[in-house]
């Protein structure tokens, strides 16, 4: 299991760690751009030598018997150079996407499998931000990285090279040479805090910038948009997050600029010296006028590797930090860690015990679930009732194993939950939840997610969650896809068929402990009354766990716990509750007093008909 620490890597370690994975990944990446950039480096090099050459054959007497070998030599290097060069440019362009790509799937799959209480901590949250921004960005280390390396290479051997060659013209230009590198190197330094700073400040307002761009564009967001009058704080805040990004982003070009004219200024100097010697030089006969041209020639890259390295490091630079955000997600921790039991291997029906449980969220400063002791007993159907924000949806998540007790335990058969595999607990639970997450797939799909069973089974659990009528309006029956942003043809479900669709994927996976989360909420009276008639043949040999608001779905169940605060303040049967006349009670009368009141009220009025 991985460690979640917070580690600041250094920035060479986040280069080794980028170039590790791209050779891992397959060695002809590194090879490829190692030849691209030995070529690119050397074709200047080789023109400047062919017309040195040339210059040598029409300027002397048998200078073609001399000099043909050479000539050839340099025209075929120059030949191979330019295949090299065009051939793994290509390469290097696929290697770095599908490089991307593959990087893209694993932030995903991890993701997947980052534990649910860690999904929604907001500085993990900001980690999976920022890693996704990274793989998804076609500028990014991961694709671009593979040309900085290339242009690297390329630009300190050349300088390096080059640099040697006119050196030895005379030691001045080399000196100069020296003296500007570092007078630009500190100046791209300083260029490179700059971007880094506006990268970070820029985050956020991309998180905006997205947010804003998503919601305009959400038919969800449309009807309240225009009803409340939304689209002036829209397009305020459009203006501002631009405004802002454009600030940062001119910061950064003025010293971006700065530095181009710097370098321009430098290039003059050295070039025209370089030059001036190489002229006085011809003049004074010791030097030939092919060489003049063959080193002529050179100078003039002399600034394009120069200028590329500053490039080079800066991206260096960039890429680490965009690295750095990679691996600090890469550092969090992706699987609970859970203990090797199998869940086939319990009794049914379950019996769960709550153990002195508390719960805090992270953050809170105070617990959401105060030493919470509950037994439930084997097919038990338990009622879990309170009002909002007593503690009801966090329980429930604590049993599923979605969050882990701060303190405590949860006992399944008398076995701690974590002692069970991930996977198999998981397998345990068949819930409705109050909220729903859709895929773009079949209604059948959804219905059976990765679970086959027989189609008898199928078919009754289309009948039993009431979504069998509703798929009679729906144009392919349970063939209609979901997801009208997906697929043109998909169908809008409405509140009430969402939740029968969901009741019907819970009823099929047919797992032991059944737990239905404000399950009628959406469903007409008709509807909900139906699921209440069912209720015992749905719970039948499961242990169940009803949450609802109204009481009288609530009455069916063998045992109704109140909470308050994340504490039980009371249990029994309903009957029971109401002869106790405490806090259910009060609710209960609170509730059906508004029934009792219409229903007296109707009974004395007059049927219109009847008059
Ligand atoms: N992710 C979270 N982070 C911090 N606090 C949370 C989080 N989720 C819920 N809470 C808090 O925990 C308390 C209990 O919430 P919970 O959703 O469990 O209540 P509930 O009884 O299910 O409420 P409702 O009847 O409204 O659905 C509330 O005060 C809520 O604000």
């Amino acid at each position: 299991m991985k460690k979640s620490q917070e580690h600041k890597y250094s920035a060479s370690s986040n280069l080794f760690y980028l170039y590790k994975g791209m050779w891992k990944e397959n060695p002809k990446n590194i090879i490829s751009i190692t030849l691209r950039a030995a070529a690119d480096m050397l074709l200047p090099l080789l023109s400047s030598g062919i017309v040195a050459v040339i210059i040598a054959i029409v300027s002397q007497e048998n200078g073609w018997q001399n000099y043909r070998i050479l000539f050839g030599i340099s025209l075929l290097a120059t030949v191979i150079c330019m295949i090299l060069s065009e051939t793994m440019g290509n390469y290097e362009n696929a290697a770095g996407n599908v490089f991307r790509v593959i990087n893209m799937m694993k932030v995903s799959k991890m993701t997947l499998h980052i534990p649910f209480h860690k999904l929604e901590q907001p500085e993990n949250i900001k980690k999976i931000e920022k890693a996704g921004e990274t793989v998804n960005n076609p500028s990014g280390a991961f694709q671009k990285g593979f040309t900085v390396l290339y242009n690297f290479l390329r630009d300190i051997v050349g300088l390096l090279l080059y640099g040697y060659l006119v050196g030895s013209i005379h030691p001045a230009i080399i000196s100069i040479i020296i003296l500007f590198s570092i007078v630009m190197y500190y100046h791209s330094l300083g260029t490179n805090k700059i971007a880094e700073s506006s990268r970070k400040k820029q985050a956020p307002l991309t998180k905006k910038t997205n947010y804003l761009v998503n919601y305009t564009g959400e038919f969800k967001a449309a009807k309240d948009m225009r009803l409340y009058h939304m689209e002036p704080w829209f397009e305020e805040e459009f203006q501002k997050t631009y405004d802002s990004r454009f600030l940062l982003m001119k910061k950064v070009f003025q010293r971006k600029f700065q530095g181009t004219a710097l370098s321009g200024v430098f290039s003059l100097i050295r070039d025209g010296l370089a030059y001036w010697i190489l002229v006085n030089q011809v003049i004074d006969g010791s030097l030939s006028v092919a060489s003049f041209s063959f080193y002529f020639g050179i100078i003039a890259s002399i600034s394009q590797w120069t200028n590329g390295l500053l490039t080079d490091l800066a991206d260096f630079r960039y890429m680490s930090g965009e690295i750095q955000d990679f691996r600090e997600f890469s550092d969090l921790e992706f699987l609970t860690n859970r203990g090797t039991r199998n869940s086939v291997e319990l009794k049914l029906p379950i019996e769960i015990e709550f153990q002195n449980v508390c719960y805090r969220y992270a953050g809170a400063e105070e617990d959401t679930i105060h030493n919470l002791n509950l037994k439930i007993f084997p097919g038990e159907k338990v009622g879990l009732v309170g009002i909002n924000g007593a503690g009801k949806s966090t329980i429930i998540k604590l049993l599923c194993g979605l969050y882990e007790p701060t303190s405590g335990e949860i006992l399944i058969n008398g076995i701690s939950q974590l002692q069970f595999t991930e996977e198999s607990y998981y397998d345990l639970f068949s819930a409705v939840f109050q909220d729903y997450f859709e895929l773009p797939i079949t209604i059948e799909e959804t219905i059976k997610q990765s679970v086959s069973i027989h189609s008898e089974a199928y078919s009754n659990v289309l009948a039993r969650s009431g979504i069998k009528e509703e798929l009679r309006k729906f144009p392919h029956d349970d063939q209609t896809k979901l997801v009208k942003r997906v697929h043109t043809d998909a169908v809008d479900l409405s509140g009430g068929q969402k939740q029968k669709l969901q009741l019907a994927r819970a009823l099929y996976k047919n797992a032991p402990i059944l737990i239905l989360d404000e399950p009628t909420a959406a469903l007409d009276p008709i509807a909900e009354n139906e699921v209440y008639l069912s209720y015992n043949a749905i719970a039948k040999d499961k242990t169940s766990i009803f949450i609802s608001h109204r009481l009288s779905s609530t009455r069916f169940c063998d045992r109704i716990v109140y909470l308050e605060n994340g504490m039980i303040v009371e249990q029994g049967t309903h009957v029971e509750l109401l002869e106790q006349k405490g806090k259910y009670a009060e609710m209960y009368s609170v509730q059906s007093q508004y029934y009792q009141e219409e229903w007296e009220g109707k009974k004395n009025e007059q049927c219109p008909i009847s008059q």
